[in-house]
């Protein structure tokens, strides 16, 4: 009797198993086991190796990690502007690996938007705020006599992010904040489905660089912008509701916050809980200190419980 039912549970669960959605299905950004490897003088770098991250549409979410773990790799393949080894990615709807040359070129303009740290890099040194904003509308092949129409597009982006007395300024005639700003307006211009920012405010004093991230928050909310910023800068990462750490090329810890309600005080605060990722392989990796902590080395032990699976320590008697 009893191995009947466990039989019957064991078809419902492969077969619940085989209609569950697919990877990424609900998401606006999926990179599955993503790898990118440079090779340069015979010598060959896993910049990416196996890299998970499903980002939905409408979130502000930063990605940090150590110098030379992957984030701008993996931001240039976003981007569009770097092809993955192995692996797939998409962007709304967009198949990253198999992309042509002209299909990149409209995703470059019409369905990605970017902002880099170098705040020279974002904005034409020759056009002024509004004419850098109405460019890519331009580039996009709008009709000549929509040329008000872009204008008045420009002028409520540069508004919107508070720089509209920046308008006819020429980026020497504006600080290195109002240059992020008005870069971000310029990303936003052709109503991207994402913005990507490589280290936005790198180049900023902390007060310009919380500018610069209410500028980027403004925009999630006001536009509806799914948002990811790479960020050494604690004090941005700290601000978002998800930061994803990036290790070795892969995702490794995310930091997920909500607000919570006192319900004695009313008093709201941001508890912050850390959580380790598990890819799609299964694999798990423990943080050194847990393992250090319980001397866990070479092979562990588990245990399937009926809400947990644990983890412990490898005994001489093996129980
Ligand atoms: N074009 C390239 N050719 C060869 N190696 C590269 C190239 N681009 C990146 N790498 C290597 O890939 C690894 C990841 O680099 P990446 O720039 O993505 O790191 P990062 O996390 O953005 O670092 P940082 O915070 O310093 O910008 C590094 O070892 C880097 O040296």
């Amino acid at each position: 009797m009893t191995d009947a039912l466990d039989l019957r549970e064991l078809e419902r669960r492969a077969t619940a198993g085989r209609s569950a959605p697919g990877y990424g299905h609900d998401a606006l950004i999926s990179c599955d086991r993503l790898v990118r490897v440079f090779s340069m003088d015979g010598v060959e770098v896993q910049a990416l190796q196996g890299l998970d991250l499903l980002v939905r549409q409408g979130e502000l979410m930063a990605l940090v990690g150590a110098s030379g773990s992957g984030k701008s790799t993996l931001m240039n393949i976003l981007a569009g502007l770097d092809v993955p080894t192995a692996g797939a990615a998409s962007v709304a709807g967009c198949d990253l690996l198999a992309m042509g040359s002209r299909d990149r070129l409209r995703y470059r303009r019409e369905v990605v938007g970017f902002v880099w740290q170098q705040t020279a890099r974002n904005l034409l040194p020759y056009l002024t705020a509004v004419q850098n904003v109405s460019l890519p509308a331009q580039l996009r092949g709008r009709a000549a006599g929509r040329a008000r129409k872009r204008a008045e597009r420009a002028d409520s982006l540069l508004a919107l992010l508070g720089v509209a007395d920046c308008r006819d300024r020429r980026p020497h005639q504006m600080s290195g904040g109002q240059q992020q700003r008005v870069a971000i307006a310029v990303a936003l211009a052709n109503e991207p489905s994402v913005l990507l920012a490589d280290e936005p405010t790198g180049e900023l004093d902390s007060q310009t660089a919380e500018q610069i991230f209410a500028a980027f928050r403004t925009a999630n909310e006001e536009l509806g912008t799914t948002i990811v910023i790479v960020t050494h800068d604690q004090a941005v990462a700290a601000e978002v509701r998800r930061t994803v750490a990036i290790r070795d090329g892969r995702t490794s810890t995310e930091i997920l916050r909500r607000t919570e309600v006192d319900t004695a005080t009313g008093r709201e605060s941001v508890v912050a809980r850390e959580y380790a990722m598990l890819d799609r392989a299964g694999r798990l990796q423990l943080p050194e200190e847990y393992t250090r902590a319980l001397g866990m080395r070479d092979r562990v032990l588990l245990g399937l419980e009926p809400d947990r699976i644990e983890i412990r320590p490898d005994t001489p008697e093996g129980v």
